[in-house]
């Protein structure tokens, strides 16, 4: 995928001899840089491929797998295409092989002088910086099949020991900010991450055109573009597809920073204030540095070197910010206290595809990290209500507060979601009657929201189903991932335990992608929080069969259900929504259904949940 990644970008529309594009490696993988190697004698025959037939997307898996899906493309029957699909899967071959042999042969490690960095080392956890340029783009013979020149590319790997905090992706980010400074020192810095590509070769191009408009361009310090996924199934069921987004805080001083796709200026990046009157000097600010290609690999090392940021204002006032499991969004809004404003960018021809989670677990781990993050940010110094008074606006402020608060709602939810179907045991009622004017109210609340968050899906693309899907997961997320980002941050707080990047997973099983594929929900592992869920759907479950049970007994009142109307509607909404748990519970014999021992215990709290109410 990594390799995809790199080589979109590479191949984008913008002069080569100004690109340079940085792989940073954390993982210390010597199968990593041989793949990028074999990417960097392939872009010799994609860029110029890419150039010469204007095809998009100009990631190759992507590309050849889209022309496979239309095979009337007259360009597919073409010579060319066919001896560039040969080429690649050819390196795919070998960086395959590789891969199955898991380390990298003598007769690889001839090829280039850059394999030798990894005798020294000892872990990913422990070793050297490595810097490697694998494409010097001042060289006069760095050039393609066509002779054009190429844009320049490196490998990166900092520096990493074990008694000191490597600080995730920020951690990697800064030193890349530094290496680069180093080496090229661009002015614009795209960053992406590594299970995405680009997708519109014009995306640079475009992202200039912000920072450079004559009128506005100053005062933008990033140009954010939304996270599109590949991958997604039709009706969407982990909500991943992100739908409805950022549009709405455009209007305000510009959308958070999201992590990737994302590009910034260098020096708002390291802390520039804004200030009235500023000049972006464009042309001036690139300038490539001097010296040899080793001269320019060691003067970078020691700037991804553990010890140097101590004592800086690296993690704090410069580059990312450290300590925050959503390092992009709080050092996005330090940019936007700091006096810039951002841009929300969604052309028709999507600027970056990435991969999204791809079973529930991983979807719930994700949003635990974000929630947790953000609740971080609610109660650090630099939330923008204290930090971002008389500097954003409000409705910036308050559209960061939407994300920012996810944690906390929890409760609110778990009230709603436990209370009513308990008291609709004993037949109390919380609501007010069918009759009683204050049943409009309530009414009005449930018609609008859920009548406004459906359209304004439908008119992002969504369908009704895939509607339905986000209400789930919301609920799941709300009730699992924002419930124990919660107690994490606050364990955090008062110092029981340490904070973790869990990174999003990207490889997946044979049948779990298949029954992605159907749509069919990914339970599998026992996990607490699938406890919780299923706990609450068989909680609603009882409820509702007391309901009837209560409906056909000689004692029923009508007016008791007049009472009680709201509540056994959302009794019977959350059965509902909870269909797939059931099903996953008690009707499925696949490896990804509800584990027996989730079930049981499941049933058993809520159980115990309902005698303790009822008696
Ligand atoms: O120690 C680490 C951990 C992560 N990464 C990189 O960080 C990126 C994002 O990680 P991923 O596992 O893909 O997480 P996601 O949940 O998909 O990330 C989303 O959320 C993050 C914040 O939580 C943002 O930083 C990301 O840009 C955004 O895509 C990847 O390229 C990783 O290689 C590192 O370089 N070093
Ligand atoms: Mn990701």
């Amino acid at each position: 995928m990594v390799i995809n990644t790199v080589l979109s970008l590479m191949a984008c529309n913008y002069p080569p001899e100004k690109l340079t594009v940085y792989l940073s490696d954390d993982g210390w993988s010597d199968l990593t840089f041989y793949a990028l190697l074999e990417a960097s004698h392939f872009s010799k025959h994609w860029i110029p491929f890419c150039k010469k037939f204007s095809i998009e997307p100009r990631s190759p898996a992507a590309y050849f797998s889209s022309i496979t899906n239309s095979v009337d493309d007259h360009l597919s029957k073409s010579k060319k295409f066919l001896s560039i699909k040969k080429l690649f899967e050819e390196m795919e071959h070998r960086i395959n092989t590789a891969m199955k042999l898991g380390r990298i042969s003598n007769e690889i490690k001839a090829q280039h002088k850059g394999f030798s960095e990894w005798d020294s080392g000892s872990s990913p956890r422990d070793h050297q910086t490595i810097v490697q340029i694998l494409i010097d783009g001042r060289d006069q013979e760095a050039i393609d099949i066509e002779g054009s020149q190429l844009p320049s590319l490196i490998y990166l790997s900092r520096e990493k020991r074990p008694e000191h905090h490597h600080n995730f992706k920020a951690g990697a980010m800064n030193s890349l900010i530094r290496v680069s400074a180093n080496i090229s020192n661009g002015s614009v810095i795209l960053n992406v991450d590594c299970d995405m590509y680009s997708n519109n070769s014009e995306s640079v191009r475009d992202a200039l055109c912000f920072l450079m408009d004559e009128k506005e361009g100053q005062e933008i310090a990033f140009v954010q573009y939304p996270q599109c996924f590949i991958n997604i199934t039709k009706n969407d069921i982990y909500a991943s597809s992100l739908r409805v987004e950022f549009p709405g805080l455009d209007g305000y001083g510009g959308p958070l920073y999201v992590g990737t796709g994302c590009f910034h200026r260098r020096e708002t990046l390291c802390g520039k204030k804004y200030m009235k009157g500023y000049k972006f000097e464009f042309i001036e600010g690139f300038k490539r540095k001097e010296g040899s290609v080793s001269e320019l690999e060691e003067s970078s090392k020691f700037l991804a070197n553990c010890v140097y940021e101590k004592g800086t204002q690296w993690g704090n006032e410069m580059g990312l910010k450290y300590g925050c499991a959503v390092e992009d969004v709080i050092t996005g809004l330090a940019i936007q206290c700091r006096g810039w404003k951002s841009v929300f960018f969604n052309p028709t021809r999507q600027g970056f595809m990435g991969l999204p989670p791809t079973t529930l677990s991983q979807t719930l781990v994700q949003h635990k990290r974000w929630a947790e993050g953000d609740l971080q940010i609610l109660l650090s110094k630099h939330g923008p209500l204290i930090h971002g008074f008389g500097k954003m606006k409000l409705g910036q402020q308050m559209g960061y507060h939407v994300y920012l608060l996810w944690a906390p709602s929890c409760f609110v939810f778990l009230y709603y979601l436990v209370v009513p179907p308990l008291y609709l045991l004993n037949g109390v009622s919380l609501f007010p009657k069918v009759s009683s004017p204050w049943f409009l109210p309530f009414a009005y609340v449930i018609v609008t929201v859920n009548y406004y968050s459906m359209v304004e899906f439908l008119q992002c693309g969504g369908t009704i189903l895939a509607w339905w899907n986000e209400q789930r997961i919301w609920l799941f997320k709300r009730t699992t991932s924002y419930l124990f980002g919660f107690i994490d941050t606050i364990f955090k707080l008062v110092g029981f335990s340490k904070s973790a990047f869990d990174i999003t997973v990207k490889v997946t099983e044979l049948d779990v992608s298949q029954r992605y594929e159907q749509e069919i929900m990914e339970f599998g592992s026992p996990s607490p929080m699938f406890t919780i869920l299923a706990t609450l759907a068989m909680l609603h479950i009882f409820s509702l069969i007391w309901v009837f049970k209560w409906l056909f007994s000689s004692s029923f009142k009508g007016l008791a259900l007049e009472a009680l109307f709201l509540q056994v509607v959302m009794v019977s909404v959350m059965v509902l929504i909870n269909l797939p748990v059931y099903h996953s519970m008690f009707f499925r014999k696949d490896k990804g259904r509800m584990p027996a021992s989730v079930t049981i215990k499941a049933t058993l709290f809520a159980l115990l949940l309902c005698a303790m109410f009822y008696y």
